[in-house]
């Protein structure tokens, strides 16, 4: 199903201005603001032909294989990652009730225009031409303020476990990047990295929590529009629910299957940039490939907005790819044209 990238993006990409999610429960049919295109050219591998790398990370190679995942996929899974299995499950039940509330009530904690936490529609969504099949709420920080008013005398649990989640992910997402650092031979150049890179302090982080609502006609919605994440990498934890996939130059879209227990963990822009490019920045997007209702959250780690990335180019005769960009004013381009943000600053 689904249409391409360039087949939605819209000329005029701020031409619809919803930025109140449908109240899915209310419609029957797929309505026609919310209708896909349907192209022919979109491959997609519905069985295994395709596997993206599960990594153990207690195996010993496990450091090995990461870096040969960012730079064959972008993309891969890891087990064994120190987030307790009763935390996912607490996590994905919390987010379950919050978008079982009723839609009035969902809309009391609305994010307001030029804010960045709260109930809406997608980031992205202003630029396609169609709506997506999804809502979500962004948490940037403590939920406390949002939460209260969704449950006004019951919103400490709902704080705590996403408290604990958002603790738990730092702690990953400060490993990896570690790890993947390590691997390309940028920590031992240049030691202080981490720390004005990922202070825990100063790190940039935001929980996204993503709902695709069950669709009478799964195959003509769209969940997630094709994208690639502000970040430098995220960290995925989906229901068992199927439904995102990753685009492989020369390959098509190809299913990143939901594993119990498992969390997803993508390169985002700013590690592919860091990279020299040596890393996709994964362009990813979720189908709706059944009718029920399905959830993920989702990690997204960044430098803090001073800091200046640039392609870490350590061998000699390499040239760098991009030039050198201060995070936020790659978040102020991606914002304004998500699609052409990488080539701006392509050298
Ligand atoms: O729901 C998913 O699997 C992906 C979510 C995602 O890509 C995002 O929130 O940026
Ligand atoms: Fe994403």
């Amino acid at each position: 199903m689904s249409a391409t990238f360039s087949e939605v993006f819209g000329d005029n990409p701020l031409h619809l201005h919803r930025t109140i999610p449908l109240d899915f429960l209310s419609v029957k049919t797929v309505p026609d603001s919310h209708v896909w295109p349907k192209s022919g050219d979109d491959l997609e591998y519905s069985d295994d032909v395709f596997s993206i790398p599960l990594i153990d990370l207690k195996n010993p190679d496990a450091a090995n294989q990461i870096e040969k995942a960012c730079e064959t996929w972008g993309v891969f899974q890891v087990t064994n990652h120190n987030v307790p299995l009763d935390l996912l499950q607490e996590v994905e039940s919390k987010a379950r009730s919050l978008f079982s509330l009723p839609f009035e009530q969902k809309l009391k904690a609305l994010r307001t225009p030029g804010a960045s936490t709260g109930y809406g529609v997608a980031r992205i969504s202003p630029f396609f031409n169609k709506y997506l099949w999804h809502e979500g709420f962004t948490v940037v920080g403590s939920p406390v303020d949002h939460a209260r008013k969704l449950w006004p005398y019951s919103h400490q649990l709902f704080c705590d476990v996403i408290d604990d989640y958002q603790k738990k992910m730092k702690e990953l997402a400060r490993t990896l990047v570690q790890t993947i650092l390590n691997s390309l031979g940028i920590i031992s150049e240049d030691e202080d990295i981490m720390n004005r890179m990922c202070s825990p302090e100063n790190v940039n982080t935001a929980l996204q929590l993503n709902s695709y609502p069950s669709c009478p006609d799964p195959n003509r919605a769209m969940g997630l529009a094709p994208h690639t994440d502000t970040s430098l990498l995220t960290i995925l934890h989906q229901s068992s629910t199927k439904g995102l996939q990753l685009f492989k130059e020369g390959v098509g879209w190809v299913w990143v299957r939901p594993i119990n227990g498992a969390l997803v963990v993508n390169i985002g822009d700013f590690l592919h940039i860091l990279s020299n490019a040596k890393f996709p920045a994964v362009l990813h997007r979720v189908v709706m490939q059944e009718a029920k209702q399905r959830l993920s959250m989702a990690y997204f780690y960044s430098p803090p907005s001073d800091f200046r990335v640039s392609p870490l180019v350590l061998d000699s005769g390499q040239t760098p790819s991009y030039r050198s960009i201060s995070v936020g004013e790659y978040i102020r381009f991606k914002a304004k044209d998500p699609d052409s943000a990488l080539s701006e600053i392509r050298i």
